[in-house]
């Protein structure tokens, strides 16, 4: 509907690699007026945008960090700095509110998961695809910088899986997978043909302990340890041999924040793969059985997600993001289950007393 025909403004080619880039000295834990960039998320009320719009707010402050979805918020993040509707598949919209805010960095995170796109190719090929075409042309329009993450799905069966390199054969086999090779390589485009300041980590799954994920394919390993405080009992839909690559939040988000950070000039790729831990569900299971050892795991395999996981990495190889931008993990999987645990513990604790 829109892309394709719109005009790129020579000025916002030129200026993309200059504009809005908040130079901020690294290491500061914030930074000054002049230097903030104004941050807007897309798709914010998943699982990670909240969390990411708190650690920007710490460094750019409240003001300089708009949340957006197309969903209602709930009052604690209504509340915790400012919201708007937004709608990634309204080009018109999109483009108002980046012009109104004159926002110069622009996250994407709206998006449809691996397990949700397969039940719904449809909606995955709107929100995915037609939403990527917006904010690709939006973001060069007006010389931002664009973030958009790509993930572990956007390898296949015929890519190399333990470990799977930066560069390698990507054949997905899910219309996520397809969708994320279709980001990666539209916004690498789009940063040589018009100079965009396009910006692209392959995140593992992502574990967090107060928010929810979104319907994709490593849920169970968010799951597990909300069941395994409250009832002691985990039924789990991958075969307890699948192993994958996995995050702790507060890497994914630190990472994110460091490579929007990292000066232009030390990036030879555009897109990174991060890794930080890999393990199965048994071997998931087995730790958090350390603090609780009544957890009892059954396994009620869910085909499509099998089906998924059995594609994708099992361990990624990131030299390049910790030679090129310093990028360095600190949650293993030990530290990832005390952390987790830690805090659904103290989340249900407060819920009970209330
Ligand atoms: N969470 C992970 O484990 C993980 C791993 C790899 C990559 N990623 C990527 O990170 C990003 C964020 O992931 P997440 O886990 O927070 O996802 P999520 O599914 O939890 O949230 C996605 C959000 O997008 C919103 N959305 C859907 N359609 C929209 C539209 N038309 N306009 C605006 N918003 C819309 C939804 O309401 C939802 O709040 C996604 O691009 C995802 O592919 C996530
Ligand atoms: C891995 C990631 O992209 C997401 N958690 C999914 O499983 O779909």
């Amino acid at each position: 509907m829109h892309a394709g025909n719109r005009p790129h403004s020579s000025v916002a080619r030129l200026t993309s690699s200059m504009r809005g880039v908040g130079s901020c000295a690294s290491g500061a834990s914030s930074c000054a007026d002049a230097d903030r960039p104004k941050v807007l998320i897309t798709g914010g009320l998943g699982q990670l945008g909240v969390g990411l719009a708190k650690l920007l707010r710490r460094r750019f402050g409240e003001n300089n960090v708009i949340l957006s979805d197309i969903r209602k918020p709930p009052n604690h993040v209504y509340h915790h700095g400012p919201f708007i509707f937004s709608d990634v598949l309204d080009y018109t919209s999109l483009r108002e509110t980046v012009v109104n805010n004159n926002v110069s960095w622009l996250v994407h995170y709206a998006a449809v998961l691996s397990a949700v796109g397969e039940n719904n190719v449809a909606l995955a090929k709107e929100v995915n695809i037609t939403g990527l075409h917006n904010v690709l042309d939006i973001a060069t329009e007006h010389g931002l910088r664009l973030f958009v993450p790509s993930t572990i799905g956007a390898f296949g069966p015929s890519s190399p899986r333990d470990p799977t390199p930066d560069l390698c054969v990507q054949r997905p086999r899910t219309i996520y997978g397809v969708s994320k090779v279709h980001a990666e390589l539209m916004g690498e485009y789009y940063h040589h043909r018009y100079g965009l300041d396009f910006r692209c980590l392959r995140y593992p799954g992502i574990i967090s302990a107060d928010s929810e994920p979104g319907g994709g394919t490593t849920d169970y390993a968010v799951q597990i340890f909300h069941a395994a405080v409250k009832s002691g009992l985990f039924e789990c839909n991958l075969r307890s041999d699948t192993q994958l690559p996995m995050m702790y939040i507060d890497d994914c988000l630190r990472a994110t924040l460091e490579f929007l950070e990292a000066p232009a000039e030390t990036l030879l790729n555009r897109t990174y793969n991060i890794h930080a831990m890999s393990f199965t569900p048994h071997g998931l299971a087995q730790e958090i059985q350390r603090v609780l050892p009544d957890l009892k795991v059954t396994y009620n395999v869910d085909a499509v997600r099998q089906a998924i996981a059995d594609g994708w990495p099992m361990a990624l190889e990131d030299t390049a993001a910790r030679r090129d931008w310093g990028w360095k993990h600190e949650y293993d999987l030990a530290e990832l289950v005390q952390a987790v645990l830690a805090h659904v513990t103290t989340g249900n604790q407060l819920a009970r007393a209330h």
